[in-house]
């Protein structure tokens, strides 16, 4: 176990750690740190939800100088929550060293930025796009930058990326320190990282495979036009606390949500079409427990962390294998226990084969669930409520009236009323989805991601705004253990369908 005190941090910075609930390093952060506090260039990769924005945010922290009012470091993110997410936890990390913090991204008012930017905050995160329109109008100022970080970093130096990544580096200080983190790093994106980078010093964690171990995982072999019911079946059986279910397309996602929403379930959909406001307030009311179920094209499938998701649904398969290990990583995060799902059409197996592979996981099979499964986890909803209220309840008002109905009835049918009647009848109702043509391995392995909607940051949209994210400290690595989890633990004891 080590301790952050034994990893030499500053008084403030070490204050701010205990205060977020922070009691022992995670493996990358006791690698990592040390390293990059030493001024050297880090590559560091390690599973989902194993700490990695603290592990360059601490060191990054550190370095800057607050009595300097220039920006000093740049944090470099794919999507814009997840640019707002990373400078919330930067902006907690130095709040005791009064370090400035601002996120940039597009899609929010350019006027505010642009004066927000003259005040020179010391630390800059940032989309690339907007980033780099910054940069072309001269709106930022990055003369005094010594660390950059791409976080995210396979994906920012991919395809569609890469060309305003080049450019933004370009226009920093050669002397700088760089810092690359991501779950996944293939080979080929390695070494054009290595090449941008001073004699980087590559951390990667051995485990056996590249997802975490307490993702349990599986698949459902459906016909595509199955999926949708089989959705809501399983939905109804493992009654997750708050899920995520992924689609191929904007489009599929906004059918998806609608045809949840007519099935009874509280679902909002997130894509790159919808204004920045909108993406902001379907988020915000997902963490607070609002809506039930998230769907969402891969724009939230990487670095999100929102505690409480048990579950992720594949409902299209991811087009690569590095998809498939950041969305599922939307679960199971900081030791905590999750689930995932993947639906696949007969004719795809060949490339969850490949996933398997890539990522060095055997991903089980799940029957399919019948419409009587649904309904019977359903039920078992009730009958935990009932048994809670049998336990903690007071119902002595209510003797009377049932002993009436015990008089009249034997008790299997007072009781089998009363269920029917409290169980969320699921309305069937027909929805029919687009159908999408199966993904086959050839187009996955070249790579393929012209077509993927993911839209990450090109969108001009309307609103503006942060969030707040309600951080609970939890799971292994620290003793206290949020309330959420017990209930789901609870709620996976008893219901022995899931
Ligand atoms: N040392 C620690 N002890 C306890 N919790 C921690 C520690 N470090 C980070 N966490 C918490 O773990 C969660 C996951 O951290 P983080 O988002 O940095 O993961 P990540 O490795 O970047 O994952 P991803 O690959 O999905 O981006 C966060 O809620 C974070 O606050
Ligand atoms: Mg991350």
């Amino acid at each position: 176990m080590t301790t952050f005190n034994s990893l030499g941090l500053s008084k403030s910075v070490l204050k701010s750690v205990l205060e977020m609930g922070f009691e022992e390093a995670t493996p990358i952060q006791e690698q990592t740190i040390p390293i990059a506090m030493d001024g050297r260039d880090v590559i560091g990769q390690a599973q989902t939800g194993t700490g990695k924005t603290a592990a360059f945010g601490i060191p990054m922290i550190e370095k800057i100088n607050q009595d300097l009012k220039k920006t000093q470091g740049l944090v470099i993110a794919p999507t814009r929550e997840l640019a707002m997410q990373v400078a919330t936890e930067l902006n907690k990390l130095g709040q005791y060293k009064g370090v400035r913090v601002l996120p940039v991204y597009g899609g929010s008012d350019m006027g505010r930025q642009i004066r927000e930017l003259k005040n020179q905050p010391q630390i800059v995160v940032a989309t690339p796009g907007r980033l780099l329109d910054h940069v072309r109008r001269k709106t930022i100022n990055l003369s005094n930058i010594h660390t950059t970080v791409l976080d995210e970093a396979d994906e920012m130096l991919n395809m569609g990326f890469i060309e305003d990544i080049k450019a933004i580096l370009n226009a920093i200080p050669l002397q700088r320190q760089t810092l690359l983190f991501s779950a996944t790093m293939p080979k080929e994106i390695h070494e054009i990282a290595t090449k941008m980078m001073k004699k980087p010093e590559t951390v990667k964690l051995k485990s056996k495979q590249m997802t975490v171990d307490k993702i349990d995982q599986f698949f459902v072999e459906v016909n595509e036009g199955k999926k949708f019911d089989t959705l809501t079946r399983l939905l109804d059986i493992h009654v997750p606390d708050l899920a995520i279910v992924f689609g191929r397309t904007k489009k599929r996602v906004d059918e998806l949500t609608d045809g949840l929403s007519a099935r009874g379930f509280r679902a909002e959909g997130i894509h790159g079409d919808l204004t920045q406001g909108k993406r902001m307030s379907v988020l915000k009311k997902f963490k607070r427990g609002g809506v039930e179920v998230l769907v969402a094209t891969d724009v939230a499938a990487r670095g999100l962390d929102i505690s409480g998701v048990t579950h992720v649904y594949n409902f299209d398969i991811p087009q690569d294998p590095e998809s498939y290990v950041h969305r599922i990583g939307r679960t199971g995060r900081a030791g905590n226990e999750g689930h995932a799902v993947s639906f696949i059409t007969p004719r795809e197996m060949a490339h969850l084969h490949l996933i398997e592979k890539t990522t060095g996981t055997k991903i089980q099979r799940l029957p399919i669930p019948s419409s009587d499964e649904a309904h019977k986890g359903q039920q078992k909803i009730v009958v935990d409520k009932m048994m809670q209220s049998i336990e903690s309840e007071d119902l002595d008002a209510y003797y009377a009236q049932a002993n009436e109905l015990l008089a009249q009835h034997d008790s299997a049918t007072v009781i089998a009323a009363a269920l029917k009647m409290l169980t969320k009848e699921r309305k069937d109702v027909p929805v029919n989805l687009t159908s999408l043509s199966p993904i086959s391995v050839k187009q996955a392995q070249k790579g393929n991601k012209k077509n993927d909607n993911r839209n990450y940051d090109r969108k001009k949209g309307g609103g503006k705004g942060g969030y707040n994210r309600n951080h609970k400290p939890k799971g292994q690595y620290n003793k206290n253990n949020g309330g959420r989890n017990r209930n789901y633990q609870q709620k996976r004891n008893q219901n022995s369908n899931s």
